[in-house]
């Protein structure tokens, strides 16, 4: 379980990202956060993997509160969190299972991984992860050769091969088509469900959070102003969080081809 108890965050120029939020995350919760840019999604979810620090409160990751780890602790922390980029952060001319095999780095010795020197196993587990994203015959093109969504599901299979217990999603369809975006989607809802994977996904798309969480978070100006099951959220509902109408915008729409 992930908790929040009373966590607030400044950034150096003062800006508060984060004010005073609590919050209980359950093991193999598919969990959708909402709100307008700037609310302090990326936030909230980069400070479970400390990519920001809170300044004040605790957080919990099964009972531990992660802001008082040391260097080597934290090391070990990002090793079972796996994260997925808008942008995918891939190694654009690196193959496709080199970048998957990245996912080892924080579990095969830095000098043996520089030298491309991954264990049979891992090499197994990169191709069973890309398998479950549907992409292993990709395993040996260049990254940069994928389209966006092929790039997004290497992204995935890579969080994968880390064997994370959580994977946390910043805005991961934000640069991809509808029907692509659902796909990604789909993708990381199968792998929540088969792995019992804890998954805590970014979207500014009002229709794709309802279709896909099982709880919606939403925040507005760095506070959590609603969390409850997805079934009980109208537009009604995210209309308060943003604080205005419902645009066109807010709507991905497109359908899984
Ligand atoms: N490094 C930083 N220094 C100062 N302010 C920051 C920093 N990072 C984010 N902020 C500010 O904190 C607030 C929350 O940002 P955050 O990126 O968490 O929002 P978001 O809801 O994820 O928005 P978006 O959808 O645009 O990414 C914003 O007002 C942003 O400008």
């Amino acid at each position: 379980m992930i908790e929040f108890k009373n966590v607030s965050l400044t950034y150096p120029n003062g800006h508060q990202g984060l004010k005073n939020v609590n919050l209980k995350l359950n093991d193999g919760e598919f969990v959708v956060v909402v709100g307008l840019s700037g609310a302090g999604k990326s936030t909230l979810i980069r400070s479970i993997n400390q990519l920001v620090k809170p300044n004040s409160g605790e957080l919990l990751i099964d009972g531990e509160n992660t802001l008082k780890y040391g260097e080597s602790q934290l090391r070990k922390l990002r090793t079972q969190i796996g994260m997925i980029f808008q942008n995918y952060n891939l190694v654009k001319r690196a193959s496709v299972l080199r970048n998957v095999l990245s996912g080892r780095l924080g579990h095969t010795g830095t000098i043996r991984s520089l030298l491309g020197l991954f264990p049979r196993e891992d090499v197994h587990l990169a191709m069973e992860s890309l398998r479950r994203v549907g992409i292993e015959e990709k395993a040996y093109v260049r990254s940069d050769q994928l389209s966006g969504g092929q790039q997004q599901r290497v992204s995935i299979a890579r969080a994968l091969t880390q064997k994370p217990k959580i994977i946390l999603a910043d805005e991961p369809v934000a640069s991809l088509d509808p029907p692509t975006s659902h796909i990604v989607m789909k993708d990381l809802k199968r792998i929540n469900k088969e792995d019992n994977m804890t998954t805590i996904v970014n979207l500014h798309f009002i229709d794709m959070a309802m279709e896909y969480a099982d709880r919606i978070i939403g925040m507005r100006a760095g506070e959590v102003v609603y969390d409850g099951p997805a079934s009980a959220v109208t537009e009604k509902t995210f209309e308060e969080i943003y604080g205005r109408p419902i645009k066109e915008d807010d709507i991905r729409g497109g359908v899984e081809e």
